[in-house]
C-alpha cells in the first residue's frame, strides 16, 4: 500500500488533447503540441482545466522502427528531485515550461526515452506540476507485441524494453494513476493504482483501426468498473497518411463505467468535469472495494 495518504478528492476539470499532425519532424511535433497545450489550457466559458493530457508518442511517428532515432535521455527517478535546467531532453523542457506557463498539471503523453546507463529505449510518460517540476514518470510496462494476420502486426519489443514500476502522482485535488496504452489490457496495473488510493487513472494510448473498435471503450469501462475509479485514455488523432492509423476516440469514463465524453477521430480538445460524487456513491452502493476475499485469492492482494 502507498505510505502517504491520498489527498482529499475534490472536483477538477480533466482536459484531453487528441493531437493531430504528428509527423517525422520532431521540432514541428513539439511546436504543435505546445500550441495545442496553450489552446487547451484556456478552457472554455465554464471549464478551467487543471489536468491536461497529451497522447501516446506525441513527438515521433508511432512505429517501433522510429523509436531509437527519436529517443531522448530523461533520467527521472521516482522520489528524487529532477533538475529541469540540467535536462538534455528537448521534449521534457518544452513540457515543463508549458506546464509552468499555463499553470496546469500536465500528463505529457509519451515519448521514446533512452536510458543513459543501459542504452535501453522505453516508451515513457512524464508528468509536470504547475510549477514545471517533473513529478512522475511511467515506462510502458507491457509492450505492444501483437500479430493479427491480414490486419496488424506490431512488435514494440524489437526496439523497446518494458518498464518495471507502477506509478501515480498526487495533486492538491486527487491521486492519479498512470499507464500507457497496451497496459490497459492487464487489469493488475489499474487494480494496484486503485488500491493505492488513486481516484482517477489516465493512460495515454494509441489503439488502431482493428483493436480500437473491438476493445478501446470496453477496456476503459472495464477498468473503471473493476476499480470504481475515473478512467481515461488520450489518443492521437487519426492520420491515414501515416504508417500507423490511430483509432482516436479519446475518452473519459466515470466510476459507474459510464462514458462521460468521447472524441471522434479528428484533432480535438475535450474538457470533462471530474466530480467526486459518483466515486463515493458507487463505492457506498456497490461496495466491492470492501468485499474482496483476499483469504481466497491472497496472491493478488499486493
Ligand atoms: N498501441 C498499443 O500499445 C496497444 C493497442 O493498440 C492495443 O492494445 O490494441
Amino acid at each position: 500500500m502507498a505510505s502517504v495518504a491520498p489527498p482529499v478528492f475534490k472536483p477538477f476539470t480533466l482536459t484531453l488533447i487528441q493531437l493531430g499532425s504528428i509527423g517525422s519532424d520532431k521540432a514541428a511535433n513539439l511546436q504543435h503540441a505546445r500550441e495545442m497545450i496553450a489552446k487547451a489550457a484556456k478552457g472554455n466559458s465554464d471549464k478551467k482545466p487543471r489536468v491536461v493530457v497529451l497522447p501516446e508518442c506525441f513527438n515521433s511517428p508511432y512505429g517501433f522502427v522510429h523509436f531509437p532515432a527519436y529517443a531522448e535521455n530523461i533520467g527521472h527517478t521516482a522520489g528524487k528531485e529532477y533538475d529541469i535546467q540540467a535536462s538534455v531532453s528537448e521534449s521534457v523542457k518544452m513540457l515543463s515550461s508549458a506546464a509552468k506557463e499555463e499553470g496546469i498539471w500536465l500528463i505529457g503523453g509519451s515519448i521514446p526515452e533512452r536510458d543513459a546507463e543501459t542504452n535501453n529505449v522505453y516508451n515513457t510518460c512524464t508528468v509536470y506540476s504547475p510549477t514545471g517540476a517533473l513529478v512522475a514518470s511511467h515506462r510502458k510496462v507491457h509492450l505492444f507485441d501483437i500479430d493479427i494476420p491480414g490486419k496488424i502486426t506490431f512488435k514494440e519489443s524489437e526496439t523497446l524494453t518494458g518498464g518495471t514500476t507502477t506509478n501515480y502522482f498526487d495533486t492538491e485535488f486527487a491521486r492519479i494513476g498512470l499507464g500507457l496504452c497496451y497496459d490497459v489490457r492487464f487489469p493488475e496495473l489499474a487494480m494496484i493504482a486503485a488500491r493505492r488510493g488513486c481516484h482517477a487513472i489516465v493512460y495515454p494510448g494509441a489503439f488502431n483501426l482493428t483493436t480500437g473498435p473491438l476493445h478501446w471503450e470496453l477496456l476503459q469501462r472495464a477498468r473503471a468498473n473493476d476499480n470504481q475509479v475515473f478512467f481515461s485514455m488520450c489518443s492521437p488523432a487519426r492520420d491515414m497518411t501515416s504508417g500507423y492509423h490511430a483509432w482516436g476516440h479519446s475518452m473519459v469514463v466515470d466510476p459507474y463505467a459510464r462514458v462521460l465524453a468521447e472524441a471522434d477521430e479528428n484533432e480535438a480538445i475535450l474538457h470533462v468535469d471530474i466530480d467526486p460524487e459518483p466515486f463515493h456513491e458507487v463505492r457506498a452502493g456497490i461496495p466491492v472495494t470492501k468485499q474482496r476475499r483476499f483469504d481466497v485469492y491472497p496472491d493478488v492482494s499486493a
